[in-house]
C-alpha cells in the first residue's frame, strides 16, 4: 500500500487497490447480548485497509464490547462482523490481526519471560512445541527493540511495572506483523515514557500501512495519527468522521459509567 504524507489523505484516496480489496472491517447491524442485555445495537461499521480509527466513548458505552466482538471473543446476537471479507467465526488467518486487550492477561500469575510472551504472538504462524526458526528470533528481537525491553527477555513478566508489561503486550501483537492492529485502551495507565514509545511503534507500522483500531480516553501522542472518530453511546454509533469534531460528541468521563442502574441482573 502506498504511504500518504497525511492522515486526512489517506483516509480519503481510494488506494492502489481502488477500493476493491475487501474492507479490513466490516461490522454490519451488530447487536451483542451480554447477560440478557444489548450492550451493541444495530452498530454498523466500515474500516479500509490503512484506515487508523479512534472508537471514543463514556465509560460503558460499548467500546470493549465492539472490539471484543471484532477479534471473536464475544459472539453476535444479531448482524456480524467480517475482517478482510470473511465473517469472524470462519476467520483464520488470526497471523493478520495483532490484538492488545484492554486489561493486563501478560502476567496473570503465569511465570512467563518476557521472551516467552512475545513469541506467543507467533503462535498461529508456527506449531505449538516447535523450536522457534532463525526469522521468528529476528522477528521476536525487532518487536522487543521497538517497545525498547530487549534488554528484558529474560525477565518474568510479573516483576516488570504496568507501563512495561503493556510494552510487552504491545510487542507481542507486533510481532507476526499484523495487517490489522486491534487495540483497546492500550496506554491506560502506562507511564508517559511507554506512551511515547508506543506511539513511535505505531506511528512506524501506520506508514507502512497497517489498518488501526483503537479505544482509547486518551489518545496522546497518537492523536495526530487518526483518520477518524467513532464515538459510542448507549451501544449505538452516534458519531463516525472527522477526529477534532468527535470530542464535542465524546464526553468523556473516566470515572462516570454510562449505566442505566437495574437493567444487570
Ligand atoms: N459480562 C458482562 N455481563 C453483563 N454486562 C456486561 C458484561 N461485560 C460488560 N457489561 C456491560 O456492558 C456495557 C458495555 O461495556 P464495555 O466494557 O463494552 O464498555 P466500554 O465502553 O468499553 O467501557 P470502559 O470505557 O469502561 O471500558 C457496560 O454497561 C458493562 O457494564
Amino acid at each position: 500500500m502506498t504511504v500518504q504524507d497525511h492522515p486526512a489523505d489517506r483516509s480519503r484516496a481510494p488506494g492502489p487497490d481502488g477500493g476493491s480489496a475487501p474492507k479490513a472491517v466490516q461490522v454490519a447491524d451488530l447487536s451483542v447480548d451480554l447477560g440478557g442485555r444489548l450492550v451493541l445495537r444495530g452498530v454498523d461499521l466500515q474500516i479500509r485497509q490503512g484506515e487508523v480509527v479512534a472508537v471514543l466513548g463514556t465509560n460503558g458505552s460499548g467500546k470493549s464490547t465492539l472490539i471484543r466482538t471484532m477479534v471473536g471473543l464475544l459472539p453476535a446476537a444479531r448482524g456480524q462482523v467480517k475482517l478482510f471479507g470473511t465473517p469472524v467465526p470462519r476467520f483464520r488467518q488470526w497471523n493478520k490481526v495483532g490484538y492488545v486487550p484492554q486489561r493486563i492477561t501478560a502476567a496473570g500469575g503465569v511465570p512467563a519471560t518476557v521472551q516467552e510472551v512475545v513469541s506467543s504472538g507467533l503462535l498461529s504462524k508456527r506449531r505449538l512445541f516447535r523450536p522457534l526458526k532463525a526469522a521468528d528470533r529476528a522477528a521476536i528481537d525487532e518487536a522487543l527493540e521497538i517497545v525498547a525491553m530487549a534488554d528484558r527477555r529474560k525477565d518474568a513478566v510479573a516483576e516488570l511495572s504496568g507501563g512495561q508489561q503493556q510494552r510487552v503486550l504491545i510487542a507481542r501483537a507486533l510481532v507476526a506483523d499484523p495487517d490489522l492492529l486491534i487495540l483497546d485502551e492500550p496506554t491506560a495507565g502506562v507511564d508517559l515514557a511507554s506512551q511515547g514509545i508506543f506511539a513511535d511503534a505505531i506511528r512506524e507500522r501506520v506508514a507502512r500501512g497497517t489498518t488501526v483500531v483503537m479505544v482509547s480516553h486518551d489518545l496522546g501522542p497518537m492523536d495526530a495519527l487518526i483518520d477518524r472518530s467513532v464515538v459510542l453511546r448507549r451501544g449505538r454509533i452516534v458519531y463516525d468522521g472527522a477526529p477534532h469534531a468527535s470530542q464535542t460528541h465524546a464526553h468523556v468521563h473516566p470515572h462516570v459509567a454510562d449505566d442505566e442502574p437495574g437493567l444487570l441482573s
